[in-house]
Formats: C-alpha cells, structure tokens, sequence
C-alpha cells in the first residue's frame, strides 16, 4: 500500500469552489462546474445500482464527509472495473469519481507545491499558468502555493521571481494588478534538500499552518532533473503527505530512457505511490487542438467514415523548432530528439489520432484505446528512421552555432536534433498506412501540425485539368497546432470563370478569426486538471511501456551502431534523407512549402 493517498477520506463533494466564485465563473469554469455536479449525480447512480446509500445532496456539498460508496464484490461495475484494471494498469473507476468530486469546497483546500521552483519550467510554465488559473477563478477558494527548492530564497523574493513571469490575458487587463498581487499573497517559499526528510518535515509544518485545519488535499509538481524525482516522492511521501485528503505528483518528463529505465522509475515509483496519485504529465496533450482532436472525429459525421485505410493514404505528424538547444544542451545530450518529442509528444497525438472510439470520455476509456494502438504498432526499424544534427551556419552575416558548439555538449555528440521515421499500426483500421514522424530543432519555423493525406479519387473526371501531378488532386486536412492554430481542408475548385481550371483551396477554420477568446497555455489545463483528478489528459504507466517498447529497439540500435546523423544546417528544412525515407513510402511531406501551405 503506497505511502499517499489519493482520494481523501473526508473530502468535500461538491466540486464548486465557493458560492462567490461559482457566480463570477467564466463560461469554462462553469461548465467544469455542471460537470462535477454531474459527477455526484453519476456518484449515486452508482451507489443505487451497487445497492449502497446514495450519498445526500447536503453530504455531497458540506464537504465534510465523504462516504466511499461500496459496492457489492459480485457487482457488474467491480467486475468490469477488475477485468480493465487486469487488461490495463487502470486505477478503479469508482476512485477516479471520488477523486474527481474533492478538491474544491468551504472546509478543504488545496496546496500546490512547485518542487524545483528555481528553475526553468517554474518560472516559463507552472506558476504563470497557476496564476492564469487564478485569474479565471479556477483554483479553489482556499489554496496555497508553495515553492521548494536548495536555493535560499525569502516568500518576497520568490514573489518578485515569480511576477517578473506573470502576463495578464490580452481580452482582460482591467483588474491585472491587483489579482496578480492576491496570487502572490498566496505563495509562499520553503528552502530544502530533494532527499532531506526532515526538510520536508518542516515544508509539512508550514503547509499545515496555511491549511488551518482544513480537509488537506496536496498536489506536488516535480519540476526537478529526472535523477532527483524518487528522492523527492519519498520524501513528499513519508513526511509532507496530506493526513485527510489526496495527495498526488505531477511528474515532468522524462520519464525513463528506455524500456529498462522507465519500468525501473514505474517501480521506484510505486513504492511511494499508488497510479492514481501519479500524473505523467506530457504538456502536448493539454494543446487546445490536440484536445479538439477526438472532438473533431467524433462528433463530425463527415470525419470518422473516412478514418481509416480505406480513404487515408498517409498521416504525418511534424514537429520543428526554429532554434536549437541552447541552454538546454547538457539535457538533451543525453536523450535527443526521439526521446524528447517522438516518443511522447508526437506518439501520444498519434495514439488519438488512430484509436477506435471509446466506450465513454471517462479517462480510463480513452487511455485503454490509446494503449491498444500502441500495442498493434510495429517497433520502429532502423531502416524505417532518418536521423540528423545541425551544423553551424552563417546568414545575412548573422552565425548561427551548430549543436556540438554548445559547450555542454560533447564535440563527438552524434544525438540527433532531427529524426523522421516512418511507423505503422497493423490492426484492421489502419493496415498499411504509413504513419510519418518528423521532429527537428533549428529549422527554418517554429510549427507543430498533423497533416492528413487522402487517397486519390478513383476515375477523377477532371484528371487532366491537374496535368500529371496526381498529388495536387487529392485532400489533405491539416490540423495546426501551433503557432496559429487552425484546421483546414484542401479541397478541389473551380476557378471562377468561363473556362474548367482547377486549383486547391482551403476550407478553413481559423482560430483567430473564429474565437475571440485567447487560447489558454496546455499547462493551465493539465494543472486543473491534476487538480480535479481528471487523468484523461495523463500518461498511464502501461501506456508507458507500449511506448517505450516501440523505439526502444530503435534507439538502442542506433547508439550501439554509432549511427552518424546526417548534417543540416542551422535554419534549413532538415536532411534530405527524409525525403528519401517518405518516398520510399510514396508519401510526398505535406510540410514542404506549396500554395495553401
Ligand atoms: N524547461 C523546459 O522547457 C522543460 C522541462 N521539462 C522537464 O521539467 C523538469 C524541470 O525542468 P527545468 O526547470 O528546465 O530544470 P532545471 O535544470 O532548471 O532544474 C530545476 C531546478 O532543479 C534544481 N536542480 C537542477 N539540477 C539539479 C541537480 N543536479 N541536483 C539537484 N537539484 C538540481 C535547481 O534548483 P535548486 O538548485 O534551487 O535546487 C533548478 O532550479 C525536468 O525534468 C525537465 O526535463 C520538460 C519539458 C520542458
Ligand atoms: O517537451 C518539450 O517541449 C518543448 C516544445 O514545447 P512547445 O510547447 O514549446 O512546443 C521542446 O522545446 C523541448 O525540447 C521538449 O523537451
């Protein structure tokens, strides 16, 4: 039995926050709000079909009790909560509802501390988007914000750390100043070692003293170097664990170099903690369109009967950043480019673009048809891979560094910066579709699409009024998920005019134009969503492994190989050799630069 726990034992049901913020709620916070009601609801449907009492709608909302519901052992819903949790490393449905019905209410309170809070991330992502959760009114009414990390720091210095990051939303800087000094009275900062128990002792002293006797519910944020993350959970675990409600980690990536060392960090792990306490977070997956994603299939009739080998010819997933490792070189030596986006970032959008549909949206529900996907996936080959690494270059009189001049990498380095590869998925849906992968640092943009590539039409009549290139005549939807987000289709045209010519036009939904409002940051999602106990958007341990196991062949092969990256220079498309690769798969990259990009 793992040392934390992640659903309180006296928590409060109603996942409203307060009376006051119900009613100053954004349309988002609201229908959050209509979800957790719905949740009770579902809450005591199940305990009437488990023939246990229904909990009281004034039980539900006091927040003082909570009365697990138990469930008959013989019950359909234990059976099938078993029979998943034997086929999937799924944590109980009935756990998952009672952790989502608990982090809000008069008598609890959450704390959240930022371990690691000196550093890169912290300040670039979790407290901006805290603070962003904050001004929406999404955080519960009381709750506390914790740094910790080995450097000395005062609360006031932290805060002046931590407002020099704070931007206000572009729609609503009228009251800016003064919530962003409200979040700041919150925060407060605590000076330790990773693995002192007895500095974490001292953190659980102060956290208590702010929680003032409150149902406790506590949510750490590992935002450490991987080799100190065990430390920190047995230490947060054995000395600063909430006492009356759940506690649960937020663990950065990566999570593991391979097979081996992932399944050793599961392991580790859980000696500390139970798989609902841990939140894998992979920040892709909180994107606004990579959220839509499923929505898109799955509420559009006009997608999903075409979802599958019988119209798709090829998908792609890309990746490139216009700037290299810099400052980040003595991370990255170590893992390269398939570890740090392939792996994770690209295969999880993959694994959501490919699944079947799922019973439900209950989080356990998708993550079982995402792990079924990657387990009918062919273990990447090596000669199914393009691996490069950028070289210094020089332009318009401007010398950009290649990536073995950065002096914390290694002058022999060959980690690639760059990989496309080409993966396949053998079930029934999608038998034979090449599914591409390109990621690259410093390329010529910084974008990040999903592009899909139809089939020709069979017996086209107007063949000839695309000449010969048979490649121009087909659809492709592409799905922008950065920067400028948008979903377009290329469709067949008529020019407007007496003649019959043909161009490629976009049907064209842009973010921009469409919605007003400002498209929050993926990590405000994936915290709020850690704060309700929503997994959905979370990595399972044995969505883990199928990932792990599907490049580690891969990347073992290539190091002991010593397989040279082609060279590239800094700023250009990437080495050719993807082209190569594509080709072989009679797949032309959609990402290269035509009309109606
Ligand atoms: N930065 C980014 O953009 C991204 C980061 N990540 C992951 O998030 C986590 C945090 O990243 P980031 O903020 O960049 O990391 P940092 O290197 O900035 O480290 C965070 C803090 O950890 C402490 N620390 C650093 N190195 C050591 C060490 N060797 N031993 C003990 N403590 C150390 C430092 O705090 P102090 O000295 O005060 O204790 C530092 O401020 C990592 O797992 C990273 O892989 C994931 C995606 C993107
Ligand atoms: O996880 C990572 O992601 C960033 C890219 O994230 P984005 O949200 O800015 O697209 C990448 O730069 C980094 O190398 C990687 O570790």
């Amino acid at each position: 039995m793992a040392a934390l726990s992640s659903s309180s034992s006296a928590t409060a049901h109603s996942r409203s926050y307060s009376s006051s913020s119900f009613h100053s709620a954004s349309s988002t916070v609201r229908s959050r709000i209509k979800q957790r009601v719905t949740l009770a609801t579902v809450h005591n449907k199940l305990a009437i079909k488990s023939q246990a009492k229904p909990v009281p709608d004034a039980l539900m909302q006091d927040g003082k009790v909570t009365p697990k519901v138990t469930t008959p052992t013989n019950s359909k819903l234990q059976l099938d909560n078993l029979k998943d949790s034997i086929l999937y490393d799924t944590p109980s449905k009935e756990s998952s509802i009672t952790d989502n019905l608990d982090s809000g209410g008069e008598n609890s309170t959450v704390s959240i501390t930022v371990v690691g809070a000196s550093g890169d991330l912290a300040k670039k992502k979790i407290f901006p988007a805290l603070f962003a959760l904050y001004y929406e009114d999404c955080l519960p009414e009381h709750f506390t914000i914790f740094g910790y990390a080995r450097s000395k720091m005062t609360d006031a210095e932290l805060r002046t750390m931590v407002s020099r990051t704070l931007t206000c939303r572009i729609d609503k800087s009228e009251n800016c100043n003064e919530k962003m000094e409200q979040f700041l009275d919150r925060c407060f900062y605590h000076s330790g070692q990773y693995d002192s128990k007895e500095n974490f002792v001292e953190l659980d002293k102060k956290l208590k003293k702010h929680e003032d006797g409150r149902v406790a519910n506590r949510l750490y944020y590992l935002s450490i170097p991987p080799n100190i993350f065990i430390d920190a959970v047995k230490c947060a675990s054995t000395s600063a664990s909430s006492a009356n409600g759940w506690t649960r980690v937020i663990v950065e990536k990566p999570f593991g170099r391979d097979s081996e060392s992932s399944a050793a960090l599961t392991k580790s792990l859980k000696q500390y903690l139970d798989e609902d306490q841990i939140f894998r977070i992979d920040h892709y997956l909180g994107k606004e369109l990579v959220e839509n994603l499923s929505v898109l299939r799955f509420s559009n009739l006009i997608f999903e009967p075409l979802w599958s080998r019988q119209y798709i010819r090829n998908v792609q997933f890309l990746f490139s950043e216009d700037f290299g490792t810099e400052g980040r070189g003595g991370y990255f030596d170590n893992y390269g480019i398939i570890r740090d986006i392939m792996q994770n970032h690209l295969l999880q959008i993959l694994a959501l673009f490919a699944m079947e549909t799922p019973v439900s949206l209950d989080a356990e529900d998708i993550r079982n048809e995402k792990v079924k996907v990657l387990r009918s996936m062919r273990p990447l080959q090596l000669e199914d891979v393009v691996v490069g690494q950028y070289k210094s270059h020089t332009k318009g009189g401007v010398s950009y560094p290649g990536y073995t001049d950065d002096k914390t990498v290694p002058k022999d380095s060959l980690t690639p910066t760059f990989a496309a590869a080409a993966l396949f998925i053998d079930n029934a849906r999608w038998d034979g579709v090449p599914f591409l992968m390109k990621a690259g640092k410093a390329l010529h943009t910084k974008s990040a699409e999903i592009r899909v590539q139809f089939r020709h039409v069979p017996g086209n009549l107007y063949n000839r009024n695309f000449g010969t290139d048979l490649d121009r005549a087909t659809n492709e939807l592409v799905i922008r998920v950065q920067p400028d987000e948008a979903i377009y289709l290329k469709i067949n045209n008529k020019v407007p005019g007496l003649g019959m010519r043909l161009d490629r036009s976009n049907l064209n939904l842009h973010y921009a134009a469409r919605y007003s409002k400002e498209i929050p940051d993926a990590y405000e999602r994936l915290l709020l969503d850690a704060i309700e106990g929503e997994r959905r958007l979370f990595i399972r341990s044995d969505e883990l492994n199928a990932a792990w196991a599907l490049f580690t062949p891969l990347l073992k092969e290539l190091e002991e190989k010593r397989i040279n990256p082609e060279y590239y220079p800094y700023g250009s498309r990437g080495p050719v050799g993807a082209h190569y690769l594509a080709a072989r798969h009679n797949v032309r990259w959609g990402d290269m630069g035509s009309s109606n990009q």
